[in-house]
Order: C-alpha cells, then sequence, then structure tokens
C-alpha cells in the first residue's frame, strides 16, 4: 500500500522551491485561487508517471523564468521508503531509489522508461487506472457514472483487443504472412516433385555412361599394352638401324683412310733415293772436323810459343837486373850498416839536443832580462815614508780640534736660538692672550708697567742673544775655512804617501825579480853545462849521417833483392824455355802428320773453308732427318693400311649379320601410329564421358540439396497451418461476445462486490447496485446509466434520480471499488476541489462521505480553497503566493491527536 511522504518542487509551475511534508489520513492542501495548491498535486502527479496533469506540454511545467524544473517524490510502499526524482530539461536523467534510513540509497531504475516501470511495480497500476480512479480532478468525482464504460474499455484494454482484430490490425495482417507462406510453400511442393523426377533421370544416365566409360577404358588398357610392344619391337629394329649406320659410317671412314695412306705411299721411292745421296754426301764429315780440330790445335800452339817467347825474354831481362842489384846491395852493406848505428844513437840523442836547445835559449833570455831589471834598478831613486806619515797623523789630530770646535759652536746657537724662541713666545702671550694680567712664566698678578718693563727686557735680551748668535756664525765660518785648508792638505800628502809606498812596492818587486834571474841563471848554467858534450856529439853524428845517407838512399832501392829470388827466376826462365822448346816439337809434328801449311794466314784460309764445308753437310743433315722422319711415317701408315683392311672386312661381316630391312622398320611405324591415334581417340572418349558424370553428379548433389531445403521448408508448413488457425481462434477469441465479455463480466462482479463492500462503508440504505459497462446504453439522448441501484423493496432506481450525496458517494465509492479490484493496496486518494459547487449541506455530506473512505485508503490529499474543509484535515498545509511564487506553510497537525 502506497502512502506520500513529502514532495519537492523545484521551479515547477509557481514553485521555486518547496517542500511539502504528508501524514496519514487527510491532508488539506488549503489557499486562494491560483496560490499553487494544484500544483503540488500536479507534481505528485508528475513524480509518477511523467505526465502533466493539465492539458499542458512537459515545458510548460517549468516555472516561467527558470531554465529547468525537478521534482522529488518521498513514497513508502510495505514499509520501505522510496525517492522518485523527475526532471524536466537541465540534462539530469530520472531516477527511483531506495533509502535505507541512516544508511544508503539504492539506485534501483535510471531513466525515465526505467522508473516508470518501477512506479508501475509500487503502485500496481498504470497511469489510466490511477487517473480513472483516485486521483480525481476538479468537480470530476461523478464523472465515472457517464464514462464508466470508456474508464473500463480503458482500463481491461479492449481498446487495444479490437484494435488487434481489425482488418488492418495485426493479427489480420500476420493471418495474410502465414497465408502468403503457405502459398510459397506449395509451390516448393512442384519444385520438388521435378528434382525428384529429374534426379532419377540423371542417375539412370550416370549408370548408363559409367557403363560406357568401364567398356571404353577396359579397350584403352588393351591398346596400351600393343603400344607398348610395338614400341620395342620399333626400338629393337632402331637398335638395328642405329648400329647399320654407326657401321656404315665407320666403312666409308676406313676406306677413305685406306685411300690416302695408299696415296702417301706412292711417294716413298723418291724419299729413299734422296736420303741415299744425302748420305753419300755427309760422309766427309768426320775427317773435315778432324782436319779442323787439327788447324785449331796448330793456332792454339802457335801463339803458347809466341807468348812464351816474349816471356823468357822479360825474364831475362829481369834476372839480369836483380843480379846487378844484388851486386850494388852487396857492396853497401857496410855503409848501411854504419848509417843504421849512427842514425840509433842519433835517436838516442835527440832529447837530450832538444833540453838543450831549450835550455841555452831560456838561459839567453834570462840574461837579456837580467841585464834590463839592472838597468831600471840603476834608474830607482831611495825613498823614506815616515816624513810623511808623521806629517799626515798631525793633519789629522789638527782637524780633529777644528771640528770639535765647530760641534761646540753649533751647540752654542741652538741654544741661543731656543732662549730667543722661548722670549718671543712670552712676549706674544704678553700680548695676546693674557687678559687676567697674569704672568706667564711665573702666574703671578702683572701691571700694565710690569707688563712693558718685561716686555723691553725680553726685547733687551733677544738682541743681546742674536749679537751671541752672530759672533758664532762668523767664528764658525772661519773654522770652516781652516778645516777645508786642513782636509785639501791632508788629501795631498796622503796621495804623495800612496805614490811613495806605490814606487817603494815596485822597486822591492823588481830586486826580487833580479834575485829570481840571477838565481835561474845559474841554474841553466849547471844544466847546459851538463847537456854540452852530448850536444857536441850529436852534431858529430848529424854531421856523418848527412855524408851516408847518399849510399842509405841506394841501399834502400836495391834491399829488396835476394840471392832466392834470383835463383828462383833464374828456375822460372829455364821451365819456359824447356815448355816453349816442347810446343815447338808438338807443332813441327801435327803440320808433318796433317799435311798442314806452316803459314798462319794460310792456315786460317783453310780452317774457314773447312767451316764452310762443315756447315753445308749441317745442311743436307737436316734435310735427312726429315726424310727419314718421313720415311718412318710411311712406314708406320704402311702397318695401318694393313690393319684398316683387316677392320675393313669385319665390318662387311657385321653388317651382313645385322640382316636390317628398311621396309620391316617402316611398316612396324606405321602400325605403332595406327595404335596411337585409336588410344587418342579412346582417351577422348574416356574424358568426354568422366565430364559428362561429373556434371551429372554434380547436378543430382545439387539437386539433392535443394531437395532436402524444400523438405526442411515443407517441415514449416504443419507449424504455419497450426499458426493460422491458432490466429485465427484468437481473432474469434478476442471477439467482443468472447474475451471481451468475459473480462468485462469477470470486472463487473470483482467491482460490484467491492462496491458493496465499500457502501456499507458509507451510511446509505441503497444496498444492491448493478453495473452497465455496454456502451452502446450509454449512448444517444436517452443515456443508460452505467450504473443501476436497487432500494431496500429491489426496486430499480436511476443514478439520475438519486440525490447530490447520494450520487456522490456512490460515484466515490465506486472509484475505489474500480481501485481495489484492480490494485493490489490501493493506498492514496486525491482530490482537486471535491466541494466546488456544492452547498453547505452537501459540502458537510461530502466531507463524512470523505473520512468515511479513510476505511479504504490510508491516505488522502485534499485540495481545497473552502476554508470549512480545513476542520476535516488531520495535518492542513497552507499555500499562498508571495511576489508571485508559491510559499507552503504548515497550519495545524492533528498527527497526535490521531
Ligand atoms: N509555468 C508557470 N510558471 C509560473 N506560474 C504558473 C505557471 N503555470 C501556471 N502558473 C500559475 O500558477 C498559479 C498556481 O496555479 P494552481 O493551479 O496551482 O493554483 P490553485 O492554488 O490550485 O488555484 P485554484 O484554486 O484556482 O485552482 C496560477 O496563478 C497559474 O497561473
Amino acid at each position: 500500500m502506497i502512502e506520500i511522504r513529502k514532495v519537492k518542487l523545484e521551479n515547477f509551475l509557481s514553485h521555486e522551491r518547496s517542500e511539502v511534508t504528508f501524514s496519514p489520513g487527510i491532508n488539506v492542501i488549503i489557499g486562494h485561487n491560483g496560490a499553487g495548491k494544484s500544483s503540488i498535486i500536479d507534481a505528485i502527479y508528475f513524480s509518477l508517471f511523467r505526465e502533466p496533469v493539465r492539458k499542458i506540454s512537459l515545458e510548460e511545467l517549468i516555472r516561467k523564468g527558470a531554465k529547468d524544473a525537478s521534482v522529488e517524490l518521498l513514497v513508502e510502499v510495505d514499509n520501505r521508503s522510496y525517492l522518485i526524482s523527475r526532471n524536466i530539461k537541465g540534462g539530469i536523467v530520472d531516477t527511483l531509489s531506495e533509502l535505507v534510513p541512516n544508511k544508503y540509497s539504492k539506485t534501483i531504475a535510471r531513466g525515465a522508461k526505467e522508473v516508470n516501470e518501477h512506479v508501475y511495480k509500487l503502485l500496481g497500476a498504470n497511469e489510466d487506472v490511477f487517473s480513472s480512479t483516485l486521483f480525481i480532478g476538479q468537480g470530476k468525482i461523478e464523472e465515472v457514472f457517464d464514462n464508466l464504460s470508456e474508464i473500463m474499455e480503458k482500463i481491461l484494454k479492449l481498446e487495444r483487443m479490437n484494435k488487434l482484430r481489425e482488418t488492418n490490425g495485426p493479427i489480420h495482417s500476420l493471418i495474410k504472412e502465414i497465408e502468403g507462406e503457405l502459398k510459397v510453400i506449395e509451390e516448393k511442393k512442384k519444385r520438388q516433385k521435378e528434382l525428384e523426377h529429374g534426379i532419377e533421370e540423371s542417375k539412370k544416365k550416370v549408370e548408363e555412361e559409367e557403363k560406357a566409360l568401364h567398356e571404353k577404358t577396359k579397350e584403352k588398357e588393351e591398346i596400351e599394352i600393343r603400344i607398348k610392344e610395338k614400341k620395342e619391337e620399333i626400338n629393337s629394329i632402331e637398335d638395328k638401324r642405329n648400329k647399320l649406320i654407326s657401321l656404315t659410317n665407320q666403312k666409308s671412314r676406313y676406306e677413305n683412310e685406306t685411300s690416302n695412306i695408299r696415296e702417301k705411299l706412292k711417294e716413298r721411292p723418291l724419299l729413299e733415293k734422296k736420303r741415299d745421296d744425302l748420305q753419300n754426301y755427309i760422309k766427309d764429315e768426320e775427317p773435315l772436323n778432324e782436319k779442323l780440330k787439327a788447324i785449331s790445335e796448330t793456332l792454339t800452339l802457335l801463339d803458347q810459343i809466341n807468348q812464351s817467347d816474349k816471356l823468357i825474354q822479360k825474364l831475362r831481362e829481369e834476372l839480369s837486373k836483380k843480379k846487378s842489384d844484388l851486386e850494388e846491395k852487396k857492396k853497401l852493406e857496410e855503409k848501411e850498416r854504419r848509417y843504421r848505428e849512427l842514425d840509433m844513437r842519433k835517436n838516442e840523442l835527440e832529447e837530450k839536443e832538444k833540453q838543450y836547445i831549450s835550455k841555452t835559449a831560456e838561459l839567453r833570455r834570462d840574461k837579456i832580462a837580467l841585464e834590463e831589471k839592472e838597468r831600471k834598478l840603476k834608474e830607482f831613486k831611495d825613498i823614506d815614508t815616515s816624513e810623511l806619515e808623521d806629517k799626515i797623523k798631525k793633519i789629522k789630530e789638527e782637524l780633529e780640534e777644528k771640528r770639535r770646535q765647530i760641534e761646540g759652536i753649533n751647540s752654542r746657537k741652538g741654544e741661543i736660538e731656543g732662549e730667543i724662541k722661548q722670549l718671543l713666545n712670552i712676549k706674544q702671550n704678553l700680548q695676546t692672550f693674557n687678559k687676567s694680567n697674569k704672568c706667564p712664566v711665573c702666574g703671578r698678578d702683572l701691571s700694565e708697567h710690569d707688563r712693558t718693563r718685561i716686555d723691553i727686557e725680553i726685547e733687551q735680551k733677544v738682541k743681546e742673544l742674536s749679537a751671541k748668535k752672530l759672533e758664532l756664525n762668523k767664528e764658525y765660518q772661519n773654522i770652516n775655512v781652516l778645516i777645508r785648508q786642513l782636509e785639501q792638505l791632508l788629501d795631498r800628502t796622503e796621495k804623495e804617501l800612496k805614490e811613495a809606498l806605490r814606487h817603494k812596492a815596485q822597486l822591492d818587486a823588481l830586486k826580487s825579480d833580479i834575485q829570481h834571474l840571477q838565481d835561474e841563471i845559474s841554474d841553466l848554467e849547471k844544466e847546459v853545462s851538463e847537456l854540452t858534450p852530448l850536444h857536441e856529439e850529436f852534431k858529430k853524428v848529424s854531421d856523418e849521417l848527412k855524408i851516408l845517407v847518399d849510399y842509405h838512399n841506394r841501399y834502400l832501392k836495391v834491399s829488396s833483392v835476394s840471392e832466392e829470388e834470383v835463383a828462383r827466376l833464374e828456375d822460372e826462365l829455364q821451365k819456359e824455355v824447356v815448355e816453349r822448346d816442347r810446343r815447338q816439337e808438338n807443332l813441327k809434328k801435327i803440320l808433318k802428320d796433317k799435311g798442314l801449311p806452316t803459314d798462319k794466314k794460310e792456315l786460317i784460309a783453310l780452317g774457314e773453308e773447312i767451316e764452310n764445308k762443315l756447315k753445308e753437310i749441317k745442311k743436307k743433315k737436316d734435310e735427312l732427318s726429315n726424310i727419314q722422319s718421313k720415311l718412318a711415317i710411311l712406314e708406320s701408315e704402311e702397318s695401318r693400311l694393313l690393319n684398316l683392311e683387316n677392320e675393313l672386312k669385319e665390318i662387311e661381316r657385321q653388317i651382313k649379320e645385322l640382316n636390317f630391312r628398311e621396309e620391316d622398320y617402316a611398316l612396324a611405324k606405321q602400325e605403332l601410329d595406327e595404335l596411337q591415334r585409336e588410344y587418342t581417340n579412346l582417351t577422348t572418349e574416356i574424358g568426354r564421358l568422366s565430364g559428362e558424370i561429373t556434371i551429372l553428379k554434380t547436378n543430382i548433389e545439387k539437386n539433392n540439396q535443394e531437395l532436402n531445403e524444400i523438405k526442411k521448408e515443407l517441415e514449416k508448413e504443419e507449424k504455419l497451418i497450426n499458426a493460422k488457425k491458432k490466429l485465427e481462434k484468437l481473432r474469434d477469441v478476442l471477439n467482443e461476445k468472447n474475451l471481451q465479455a468475459f473480462l468485462k463480466n469477470n470486472a463487473k462482479s470483482s467491482i460490484e462486490n467491492n462496491l458493496v463492500s465499500i457502501l456499507s462503508k458509507f451510511d446509505l440504505s441503497y444496498r444492491a447496485l448493478e453495473l452497465n459497462f455496454d456502451k452502446a446504453g450509454s449512448k444517444g439522448k436517452n443515456k443508460v446509466s452505467s450504473i443501476i441501484v436497487f432500494n431496500d423493496k429491489g426496486e430499480e432506481v436511476s443514478v439520475n434520480a438519486l440525490s447530490g450525496g447520494e450520487r456522490t458517494s456512490i460515484a466515490l465509492a465506486l472509484r475505489l471499488a474500480i481501485a481495489r479490484s484492480l490494485m493490489k493496496g490501493a493506498g492514496i486518494l486525491i482530490l482537486d476541489e471535491p466541494t466546488v459547487n456544492l452547498d453547505e449541506y452537501r459540502k458537510r455530506e461530502l466531507i463524512d462521505i470523505i473520512r468515511s473512505s479513510l476505511e479504504i485508503v490510508n491516505q488522502i490529499i485534499l485540495v481545497t480553497h473552502d476554508e470549512e474543509l480545513m476542520e476535516a484535515g488531520d495535518y492542513v498545509l497552507k499555500l499562498e503566493k508571495r511576489g508571485g511564487i508559491s510559499k507552503v506553510e504548515v497550519v495545524s497537525n492533528n498527527q497526535q491527536a490521531l
């Protein structure tokens, strides 16, 4: 059973933002016309069905000036809370959520369609049922009498049933569709027969052609065997033929070769003659070669003899020279020995001689230097420096004294200057700063007189001191002059002393040098006297060597000659003479043996002549060798000819043995051609038959497939016939007389029962009622009422004859009865301005009736502008419009009282 708890409006009709809470029992919404009361129940209706109550569009529900509107409705069904949220524009989808208090909110439906479906489940009724029964618009309570038939048709959807049955309705068109399909099935049946016949024919044809194919294949196999045999036969004939060809070729090759060889052999006698001639010609080669060799030997010997003669001459000359040198050498040997002795002694004395020369030179130099130094010494004067030294000492002492005096003058001058400065300060202080007339020195008081006196005294004192300073200056200058003179004198005297000292040092050095030279000269003289005898000997040896040097040089020239060398040369000469004699003997022998001329020129000419002849012989030998090789070839050709002749005989024998005939070969080939032609024809025939069989089988398969499909299609026939029957039956059932009448009767008795039960709750004397859903009866001028009332006596009373209160009660009861029959639990009744146009008495009656309705529904929402109805409400809400916006105010809440 549904109960409304709360509705929230946002920009909905005249409401900007309103929240209205409802209670069980009677909720009265009161307010002036246009205050926005109906807007609240409109919002409830819109929340439930997303449809406007008024005849306006959804957009028109949005408050003027706002872009979108939303409504939230909180309902309770079987102790569960649901929140329906609807929106117009604004892009938010409608939702329905279940609210579990203090826990969560679960969205059950999203989107207008889904929400509508869920509302239907919660309410147990659709919009048609609700709007025809529990939702009663302004002054429409009794409308139910006039429209009962339509209401019932709407509720029972009889209208739709009729639509189903119409000739252009869905059942009719479905039947038509099935009929069409059945017609197609008839066509298919015809096609099935055709196909079955065709398949039968094709199968027969396949059988025939397969038989023919079998025969042809057998024939083909036989031909194949015969072709194979024929080919083998031809192959063997061809083998013979090829062999014959090869033998014939070979034979002709051999024959050619034979005739060639015979041709070549004709040359042979001529070649043999030439060979003999040449052999004869070259016979002289050997003796000629020997003679040439002898000539060459002779010429060599002649050259050798000539060379020997020259060598002998040379050796003889050399020997004679060596012998004279040897004699010279022997003569000079004594002189040479003396020369060597002296030369050796000279070498020994050489070092001492060098010392002697150097020492004597040194002695000479020292003596010259000594003479020079002694001369210089005589020139030097003797100087005494002590006098000068004393003079310098005295000048320095005097200078010291004068400098001390200067220092004293300077210190005295400083003292005087200090005093003057002091005095001038005192004087200045007296004149400028001392205003207290105090003595700047002792601090005593000073009179003007004192001041003047002091001033004069200071003046006096300064003058005295200045004069003293002047005197000191003069004295200072005088002493300074003396100091400068003394310094100059000191400088001069010191220079004199320095010069004297330098002179003295030179003299000392000279004396020391002289002494040194004297010592050196004495040493050198001693050394020279020791070296003098050796020097004398050296001179003597040198002189003698000068005399001997020529002998020595002559000796050197012949010194290399020895007795052995002379003997060797003599031996060599002897041997060469023997060799030359031997060669001459040899030459004589050859000339005599070979009969050669003795003259060398003649010999050479003869040699050249023999060489030319040998060259000629060489050429002839080459020619001979060429002819001999040709003859050798001809010999081998001759043996080849013999072989060839044998081979030819063998080939002829083999040809004969082959026994090949060309006409046999041609016949066999012709037979093979015929067989192959036959084979080709059979292959074509077999191919044709196979092709035809394949096509026939494919067709059979295709037709079988089509046949199967048709059979499947035909299986539908029975179903289609059944469906058609069912549809015809349905059309029949949906007939007003059948199902519609049944539904109406069912509803009628249920509603009548409920109506009687509800009316019993109302205070009415009528107990029995009868509903009339007959449409025809409600039309026309003499309108037959849709409800017939029976009084206590059982008399029929027309509704129109009843009092207003009775009619309202019955109308309300009828609505509640219909709702109860069709809804699981009718929990709510909504009435908009139910008392319009009612007088006071009727209003009271209505209030009672409404109150009585609470026995049927839990909650009643009543919209009214009639303040009298406030007292009927358990919960009163007042609506007001402020600034064009509707505002809600709770006026009373009798909840507790209830
Ligand atoms: N879209 C809208 N925006 C704002 N106001 C609207 C809109 N549509 C209608 N109205 C106004 O809202 C007001 C409230 O109408 P509603 O039907 O709720 O009033 P009521 O209180 O039921 O009045 P009555 O007793 O005359 O039926 C009216 O004045 C109406 O003209």
